[in-house]
């Protein structure tokens, strides 16, 4: 495994990035980096040759760097070793380290005859008989064979899970709808009883298979709605046999789904070395498999596996991980900016964003380093968007005009699955696409102002007045990743991107990005609290803010 880390900001290239931001930042325009250099496309682009659906190109030319500082940031990643944690992660070492667990989650999309080895076992044996059992029940599913059990074929899916067991399949059944193969998804994962009562407002007992997602299965979420759920069928069915054909979970705990009363011929497993953000490729991918057929869920293992094979062997000038990994590095930790906008220009891409909130801020919002020291720099930024063009009509005013540098990745497919009006929907959304990231280099000088009021016959103060509020700034970064269409095959691909980059920036920043300590304080706390609601005492155990609110709710809930 590789060995210990200095701290990141004692790294000498680290400081003479410091020194060249201190020295140079103001230089960096990226417009005038464009009129220097006719190249600067070519040179800060990449196009990614898969094999299947197309071309991607990563374009990051419209960001702070130059020939100065990139070749610095290239080297950061070199002395971060991240090439050596790289290869630790994907040959099965201990890289969890506070779980003492392996992250091997790109086993799961191992599409290659090799072993992977997980202490000198292979794991790709189970693997495979996992993956051939999810291929036998979706194939019985969605060809009508499974029946409930009055006899009637499944129409609807109800996953019921939370976070890792219900963000990535819900994220990949919404981008992947155009190969719907006719079953109804539904996705049930807040604790509020409205989500669940409204998606069983919309199915019926007789047609519903309900998936049971979770790891770790004893998540209070997820075990209160699947006995809610369990209840309910019951109610309807009148018959304990019926949970055989109505339930199935996936989880790595065969004890605690048997004792919830499925039948472990009806589990679906997988490993304590998939952390949950990760685990959309094991058999929580499940309902992805019913909704859009096994073979297509195969193209997105494929997607990835092709990402995770660039990711291993491009040299990190063009590997694309890499790349996006060190752009974020030197916002966050020389410009400060806090925050980073996925923005896909794709409307099936609406959870996109969402999805990586938990990929990205669950693996990186961290504060002591793997050794257990405060990091004296900032770690994960706040991810965080919207597709395009919904967002430029809400919260692009800030991006453009704000106060704040605020990252951008922009995301669309070439080809759309919907070419409605002939096209055109798709031809304005690409035009907004490309106009954003062209505006936020760009920005709009005084005089081009200027010009445009007195164009529109505003002199005086009127026009000394305006001018200000019509400027932009510009120069604000971002890259864009165009696709050819957003197909399973190139969905994979564009996951495992960001999930190893999510894992550069980990390694750079010395933390684990296997962990999710940080959750575990709100639910210790709800768990004491708990019994606290269950009759009208008044509540005086907490502090005052916290007894004030429970007290109030204790008096206004009846
Ligand atoms: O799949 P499970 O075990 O139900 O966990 C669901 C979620 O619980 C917690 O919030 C965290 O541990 C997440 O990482 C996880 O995805």
């Amino acid at each position: 495994m590789a060995g210990t880390l200095p701290p990141l900001n004692t790294e000498p290239v680290f400081k003479k990035i410091q020194e060249y931001y201190n020295a140079h930042s103001q230089e960096l325009v990226i417009k005038d980096l464009f009129v220097k250099d006719p190249k600067r496309f070519l040179k800060y682009s990449l196009r990614l040759s898969t094999p299947k659906d197309g071309e991607i190109l990563l374009d990051y030319s419209k960001n702070r760097v130059n020939e100065d500082v990139w070749p610095m940031l290239l080297e950061l990643a070199r002395v971060r070793r991240v090439a050596e944690a790289r290869d630790a992660m994907f040959c099965g070492q201990h890289i969890n380290i506070t779980e003492n667990r392996a992250v091997l989650h790109t086993a799961l999309r191992n599409r290659s005859l090799d072993p992977v080895l997980l202490d000198n076992k292979d794991v790709m044996p189970d693997v495979r008989a996992e993956l051939a059992h999810m291929k036998e029940f979706t194939n019985q599913v969605i060809s009508g064979v499974w029946r409930g059990c009055t006899g009637k074929q499944i129409t609807d899916v109800v996953n019921i899970g939370i976070g890792g067991s219900d963000l990535g399949p819900l994220m990949v059944t919404e981008s992947l709808k155009p190969y719907g193969k006719g079953l109804h998804s539904h996705f049930v994962s807040n604790i509020d009883g409205t989500h669940m009562a409204e998606v069983l407002k919309k199915v019926c007992y007789e047609t519903t298979l309900f998936i049971i997602a979770s790891k770790t299965f004893t998540t209070q979420e997820t075990i209160t709605n699947a006995t809610s759920a369990k209840t309910w069928l019951l109610e309807h069915a009148k018959d304990e046999e019926a949970v055989a054909k109505h339930f199935v979970a996936l989880s790595t705990n065969k004890e605690k789904v048997t004792a919830f009363g499925i039948d472990s011929k009806n589990m679906f497993g997988f490993w304590d070395w998939v952390g949950g953000r990760y685990s959309l490729w094991s058999a929580i991918g499940l309902s992805i498999c019913l909704s859009i057929g096994f073979e297509n869920f195969e193209q997105l293992l494929d997607g990835a596996y092709w990402m995770d094979n660039h990711f291993r062997s491009a040299p990190f000038e063009k590997n694309a991980p890499v790349i996006l990994a060190l752009l974020g590095v030197w916002y966050s930790n020389f410009y400060k900016a806090e925050t980073h906008a996925l923005l896909p220009y794709d409307q099936y891409l609406h959870r996109f964003a969402a999805y990586f909130q938990q990929g990205d801020m669950e693996s990186n919002g961290k504060f002591v380093s793997k050794s257990g020291k405060p990091v004296e720099y900032s770690t994960g930024p706040i991810v965080w968007g919207e597709p395009g063009t919904n967002g430029q009509h809400a919260f692009y005013q800030l991006i453009h005009q704000g106060t704040r540098l605020i990252p951008c990745d922009f995301i669309a497919p070439a080809q759309t699955h919907n070419p409605i009006a002939n096209g055109k929907h798709h031809k304005i959304l690409l035009s907004n696409f490309l106009a954003q990231t062209e505006a936020l280099m760009a920005g709009k000088t005084s005089d081009q102002a200027r010009e445009e009021l007195t164009k529109a016959g505003l002199c005086g103060n009127e026009l000394e007045n305006i001018l200000p509020h019509k400027i932009f700034t510009g120069n604000r970064p971002t890259n864009s990743i165009v696709c050819k269409k957003i197909s399973p095959f190139t969905l994979g691909a564009l996951i495992a991107l960001y999930e190893h980059k999510i894992f550069v920036q980990g390694i750079i920043w010395d933390i684990n990005s296997f962990d999710q300590w940080g959750v575990e304080l709100g639910k210790q706390l709800a768990k004491a609290i708990e019994p606290e609601l269950d009759n009208c005492d008044e509540i005086s155990s907490h502090d005052s803010s916290t007894n004030g609110l429970i007290n109030f709710i204790k008096a206004n809930w009846k």
